[in-house]
């Protein structure tokens, strides 16, 4: 029936105030009513409609998604948007296209990479979108070796032009989203050669096709890649492949923060660290941190809604069944997702604030934190996308057979979101980067440099290496000081086992190779840590709200606890904890999920999604959810005949077969 709450018991069971944990959610007063009046807007607007996507063929989903995203943009215009509403609003329209790259990587690059001369050259016609533009750096035969990359731009002291050329097959670009049927520039990283000399990757703006009729330029040759994984999804993006045969570019057109090639030819090293090359995907990483938490709370609001609808076993005299989400296997499965979303919300708001102060140092020429932002921002980004990618997938088994239909919303969110697990560095290959951050850091601890920062509990190593848990009752593991020390110490003692291994080798790097795995456990082990510090320090921020700080601390305790039970093998082999403590953790987790179970759908709610955004009828507001998927099933299009295309060529010949060998 439409308009009855199905869930309207469940919300009564609330002990918390929902209005003010949709702000704490949201970050500030301000980010809610942006995000509830923008996605309000995109939700009621019939331009930005999802109806039958994932049934698209690619062509016809390609051009609709060109269609969405230009009306996206002339409703920006129209309303005259801000720069943060825009984003909202692209956002909120949910469909992956290549306003993504031109917004979230091309602009980016030339602000973080080009000079002040040529960020006022090209960005007022990136920000009016009279040219599009993509970051194309991935070729065919390297992606996570940047340094690796084959294309070349050497320099032409005769007409002070660049030519731009792919030598091999493994140099085409490959993979840039944007590029292969909408972009008409690339910011393309190729080895710069002057001289004779190859001085290695740099940026370099490339006009890719013709303003006026978008036939690519002469010498380029430019495509889309081919289908990728899953319905819809991300086949929504043009993602290209590039190859140059000798194109010419001006030099000025050569990003000259990081270095410059002269009018004749010389190559200059700026004072900034040549890692600043980099920028964009410190950023882009930050980003895709904070992102995390959007696609595992949706996620994670459907199959919480869905668990509170369902009912399986348990009636009792003709009553009704048990809903799913009150079978402690579920709560086990679901509740530390809900409590990762929240988790992953307050470490994407911190690592926002640590990109922030980063790039203002950098900008008064503090290069200082830039090796931490590096650590955090690759580390974050691993482990957040590696949880949210699994949790998508776990949240789809939570919903049982009806988690696999298209309308449940949860395949096409996989879909979607595992690539962010390889695009943007892939996630073992970043994990290798905290691990050396670590062995760095390890290994300087006696030379009077003090850690600071996120490793900053490396300064207290011999403590860490033989403090023990001094938990006796399972309540003790609600106090954060028992928590914090546990996961330092766990974090510290993985890191310095480590050390010492690779100690035992005569060459580091044939150490790091052999010790790869160890190290990326370390790794993960340090960004554990900060996440799990970070839900702590919010904690002691004053949160206003009924109830709202107690909810926080539950989901807090199930975020720490789980991990403690799912890594308690490091805990206990460190030797910082017992088994009878590890058992303790335990039985705090399953009481933590008790006090959880009846807020459940009103910590989902404070999310405050749509149900244009969340496009799932399992998910739905109001948990209407069987005549829903009854409804919606009529509509695929193998249902608009009774009889199928193809019975009278391939059905009805067997029958008629089958009935003669019958009469036989
Ligand atoms: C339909 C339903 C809809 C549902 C939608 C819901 C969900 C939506 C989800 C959407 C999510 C988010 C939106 C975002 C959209 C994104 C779109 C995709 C974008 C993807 C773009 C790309 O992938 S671009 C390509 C990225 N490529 C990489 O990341 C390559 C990875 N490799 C590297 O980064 C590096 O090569 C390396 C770090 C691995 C190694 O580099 P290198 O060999 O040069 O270095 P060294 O190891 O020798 O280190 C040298 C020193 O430099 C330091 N270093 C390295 N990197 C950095 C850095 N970035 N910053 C600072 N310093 C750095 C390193 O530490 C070394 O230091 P020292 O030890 O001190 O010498
Ligand atoms: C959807 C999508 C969108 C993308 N968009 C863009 C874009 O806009 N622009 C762009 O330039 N690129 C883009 N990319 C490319 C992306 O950045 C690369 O695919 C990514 O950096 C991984 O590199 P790779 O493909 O070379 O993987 P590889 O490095 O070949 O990885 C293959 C395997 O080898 C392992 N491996 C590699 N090196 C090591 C090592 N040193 N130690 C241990 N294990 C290792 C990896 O863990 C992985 O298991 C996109 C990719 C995808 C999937």
């Amino acid at each position: 029936m439409e308009g009855v709450d199905y869930l309207a018991d469940e919300r009564k069971k609330a002990e918390f105030d929902v209005n003010e944990m949709k702000i704490v959610w949201a970050g500030s007063r301000h980010n809610f009513e942006l995000s509830d009046r923008i996605s309000k807007l995109v939700a009621n607007d019939p331009g930005f409609s999802k109806e039958g996507r994932t049934m698209l063929p690619r062509k016809e989903l390609f051009k609709n998604t060109l269609r969405k995203a230009t009306y996206a943009w002339k409703r920006i215009i129209e309303l005259r948007l801000s720069e943060e509403e825009a984003a909202k609003l692209r956002h909120f329209v949910d469909e992956p296209a290549f306003t993504d790259l031109h917004w979230g990587m091309f602009i980016p690059a030339i602000k973080g990479q080009g000079t002040d001369e040529q960020q006022k050259k090209w960005l007022p016609l990136a920000y009016k979108m009279q040219i599009i533009g993509c970051y194309a750096q991935t070729e065919l035969g390297h992606g996570s070796n940047v340094q690796g990359l084959e294309t070349t731009a050497t320099f032409d002291p005769q007409t002070d032009e660049f030519v731009i050329h792919s030598p091999t097959l493994t140099s085409s670009k490959w993979w840039p989203g944007g590029l292969g049927k909408v972009s008409t520039h690339a910011v393309v990283y190729a080895r710069l050669i002057t001289n004779g000399k190859d001085y290695g990757i740099n940026g370099f703006i490339v006009q890719l096709r013709s303003l006026e009729d978008h036939k690519p330029l002469p010498g380029v040759t430019v495509g889309d890649i081919g289908l990728k994984f899953g319905n819809g999804a991300y086949n929504t993006m043009d993602n290209g492949v590039l190859r140059f045969d000798h194109v010419r570019i001006p030099r000025d057109q050569m990003l000259m923060r990081v270095s410059q090639v002269t009018r004749e030819g010389k190559y200059v090293q700026s004072d900034v660290p040549r890692q600043l090359l980099y920028g964009t995907m410190v950023y882009v990483r930050q980003t895709i941190v904070s992102d995390a938490s959007n696609a595992l709370s949706r996620a994670v609001c459907i199959a919480t809604r869905y668990s509170a609808v369902r009912r399986q076993f348990g009636s009792q005299n003709g009553g009704q069944e048990i809903q799913v989400i009150d079978y402690k296997t579920q709560q086990n499965r679901l509740f530390p997702l809900l409590a990762s979303a929240y988790a992953f919300r307050f470490v994407g708001e911190w690592l926002k604030w640590l990109y922030t102060d980063v790039t203002q140092r950098l900008q008064a020429n503090d290069f200082s934190t830039l090796p931490e932002a590096h650590a955090c921002t690759a580390g974050l980004k691993s482990l957040t996308t590696t949880a949210t990618a699994d949790g998508i997938e776990e949240c789809r088994k939570l919903c049982g057979g009806h988690g696999y239909l298209c309308s449940s919303g949860l395949p096409e969110l996989f879909a979607v979101y595992v690539p962010a697990c390889t695009y943007e560095g892939d996630n073992t290959v970043l994990l290798l980067q905290v691990a050396r951050f670590l062995m760095k850091t390890v290994s300087q601890l006696g030379s009077g440099k003090k850690p600071v920062g996120t490793i900053a509990y490396m300064g207290r190593i011999e403590h860490l290496m033989q403090c023990r848990s001094d938990v006796k009752q399972a309540k003790d593991w609600l106090k954060p000081s028992a928590v914090v020390e546990a996961f330092e110490a766990r974090a510290a003692r993985m890191s310095v086992a480590c050390a010492q291994n690779l100690s035992k080798f005569d060459n580091p790097e044939e150490g790091f190779a052999e010790l790869a795995a160890d190290l990326a456990e370390a790794a993960v082990a340090h960004c554990q840590l900060i996440v799990v510090s970070k839900f702590i320090e919010k904690l002691q921020q004053d949160i206003p709200g009924e109830g709202v700080k107690q909810q926080l601390e539950v989901l807090c305790g199930i975020y720490y606890l789980f991990l403690l039970h799912k890594h308690q093998g490091d805990f206990l082999g460190t030797g910082y904890i017992t088994s009878k403590q590890a058992s303790l953790a335990n039985d705090q987790l399953r009481a933590l999920y008790s006090q959880l179970r009846p807020n459940a759908i009103s910590l989902v709610d404070a999310f405050n999604y749509t149900d244009h955004f969340l496009d799932s009828i399992l998910g739905r507001y109001d948990g209407n959810v069987y005549p829903k998927l009854y409804e919606a099933a009529w509509k695929d299009p193998l249902n608009q005949s009774d009889i199928a295309d193809g019975f009278h060529e391939y059905i009805r010949p067997l029958l008629k077969q089958q009935l003669r060998t019958a009469r036989l």
